[in-house]
C-alpha cells in the first residue's frame, strides 16, 4: 500500500503581501493538519497577523493560494467570502456584543431552528464551563469568563478551522495558564484545526503540536516545539527562546579551538569564524581547587575559569554571572534552586557540549 499523507485542513502557498511597497508576507507556506495545533510564532510586526488575515478573507494576498481541505479558497482570481470560508476567528480584542446574553452572544452566527440552536450553544458553553452563565450578559463576566464565551462563540458553527491572535493576551499570568488549557482541550474535543498567531514562546511550546517560527516575512523553521527548540536553525532562532551565551572562534581544519575545548564545525571553511552558542542552563559549575578545575571530560569538554560577578535568585532557580579569566567577558549561567556564590568567588565552567550549537558567525 502506498503511504498516503493526510490531506491538510489548511494550507497557504506562497502568500505575500505588500503595504506602501513595503513587502511583509514575503512567501509564507504553511500546512495546518486535522487535529493539531499550530503556532505561528515570531516578533513584533514579522507579518503573523497580516497572514491570518489573508487566511481569515479580511485582507487579500498579493500573490499565493489558499486551500481548506484540499479545495482552493483564494488565489489572486478566485475569493471564497470570509464567512464562507468554514473558519472561526478568536482575536485578543474581538468583544462580545454588549447588549446580548451570553446565549445570544453564541447563537450569532448559528443557522437552524430554535431548539437546535439553543442545544449547540448549551453543549458549548458546558464544554467551557459557562453553562450556569447563559443568561447574564458581557458586563457582568470577568476578563477570563468573556474569553470563555467567546471561544464558545467562535466554535458554535462548527469551524473547520480557528484562527486565534494572541487570545490569551489580555489575561493574566495564572488565568491564563488555565484559559490556555482549557481552551486547548475544548478545540480537540471539536477535532477544529488551530492556527494560533503568538510572540511568546512559552505560549506556542504549551500549545502547539507545531511550530512555526516566522521573522521578517518569511517563515524559518517549522517543526515539533522540542524540535524547534533543540535543533535551532541559527543563533536568532535559539535567542528567540531563551538567554544565550555566545563564543567566537576561527576554523581550522572544521575544527574550532576555544577556551572549552575544540569545537566542530564541519562545512565551514579555514579562516571563516562561528558562533558556539549556549543556553545558560547548559553550563556546568564546578568548585576551584586551589587555582585547579575539573579534569575535562568527553560530555563536558575542558574547564574555563570564572570570578562571580553577580547572583541572583530567580524563583525556580538561581541566574549567575561570571566575569571570565580568559578574556573577561561574561557568561551567564542557570542552576536550579538556589546558588548565590559571593562576587569574586571564583568557580569553574563547563560548557554541556551536547547542547552546543555551532553556526557560522553573524552579527
Ligand atoms: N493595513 C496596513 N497598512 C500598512 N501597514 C501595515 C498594515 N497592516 C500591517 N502593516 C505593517 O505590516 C507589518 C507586519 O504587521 P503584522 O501585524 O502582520 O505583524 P505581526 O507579526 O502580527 O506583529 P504584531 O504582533 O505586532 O501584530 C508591520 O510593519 C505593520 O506596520
Amino acid at each position: 500500500m502506498p503511504h498516503t499523507a493526510p490531506i491538510p485542513r489548511l494550507e497557504i502557498r506562497n502568500l505575500t503581501r505588500s503595504f506602501e511597497g513595503n513587502q511583509v508576507v514575503k512567501g509564507v507556506s504553511l500546512k495546518v493538519l486535522p487535529g493539531q495545533v499550530t503556532c505561528l510564532l515570531g516578533p513584533s510586526g514579522c507579518g503573523k497577523s497580516t497572514t491570518l488575515r489573508m487566511i481569515a478573507g479580511v485582507e487579500m494576498q498579493d500573490s499565493g493560494e489558499i486551500y481548506v481541505d484540499g479545495n482552493l479558497i483564494c488565489d489572486t482570481v478566485f475569493r471564497v467570502p470570509p464567512e464562507r470560508r468554514s473558519i472561526g476567528l478568536m482575536f485578543q480584542d474581538f468583544a462580545l456584543f454588549p447588549h446580548l446574553s451570553v446565549a445570544e452572544n453564541v447563537a450569532f452566527g448559528l443557522k437552524g431552528d430554535k431548539d437546535s440552536k439553543r442545544a449547540r450553544v448549551e453543549e458549548l458553553l458546558n464544554k467551557v464551563a459557562m453553562g450556569r452563565y447563559i443568561d447574564s450578559y458581557p458586563h457582568e463576566l470577568s476578563g477570563g469568563e468573556q474569553q470563555r464565551v467567546a471561544l464558545a462563540r467562535a466554535l458554535a458553527p462548527k469551524p473547520r478551522i480557528m484562527l486565534m491572535d494572541e487570545p490569551f493576551s489580555g489575561l493574566d499570568n495564572r488565568l491564563r495558564d488555565d484559559i490556555r488549557d482549557e481552551t486547548l482541550a475544548v478545540l480537540k474535543d471539536e477535532d477544529t484545526a488551530v492556527l494560533l498567531v503568538t510572540h511568546e514562546p512559552e505560549e506556542a511550546m504549551r500549545m502547539a503540536d507545531e511550530i512555526a517560527l516566522m521573522r521578517d516575512g518569511l517563515i524559518v523553521q517549522q517543526g515539533a516545539p522540542y524540535n524547534i527548540y533543540n535543533n535551532p536553525v541559527d543563533k536568532r532562532a535559539v535567542a528567540f527562546f531563551s538567554d544565550i551565551n555566545v563564543l567566537r572562534g576561527t576554523v581550522k581544519g572544521a575544527l574550532t579551538e576555544t577556551p572549552f575545548g575544540q569545537f566542530l564545525a564541519p562545512g565551514v571553511p579555514d579562516g571563516a569564524e562561528v558562533d558556539i552558542v549556549i543556553r545558560p542552563q547548559h553550563i556546568r559549575i564546578d568548585f576551584d581547587r586551589g587555582g585547579r578545575g575539573p579534569n575535562p571530560t568527553p560530555t563536558d569538554g575542558t574547564p574555563a575559569r570564572g570570578i562571580v560577578e553577580r547572583a541572583r535568585f530567580m524563583g525556580k532557580e538561581s541566574l549567575v554571572e561570571f566575569r571570565m579569566d580568559y578574556d573577561g567577558s561574561i557568561l551567564r549561567a542557570n542552576v536550579p534552586g538556589v546558588f548565590l556564590p559571593k562576587p569574586g568567588k571564583p568557580l569553574w565552567l563547563m560548557l554541556r557540549r551536547d547542547r552546543c550549537f555551532v553556526y557560522p558567525a553573524t552579527v
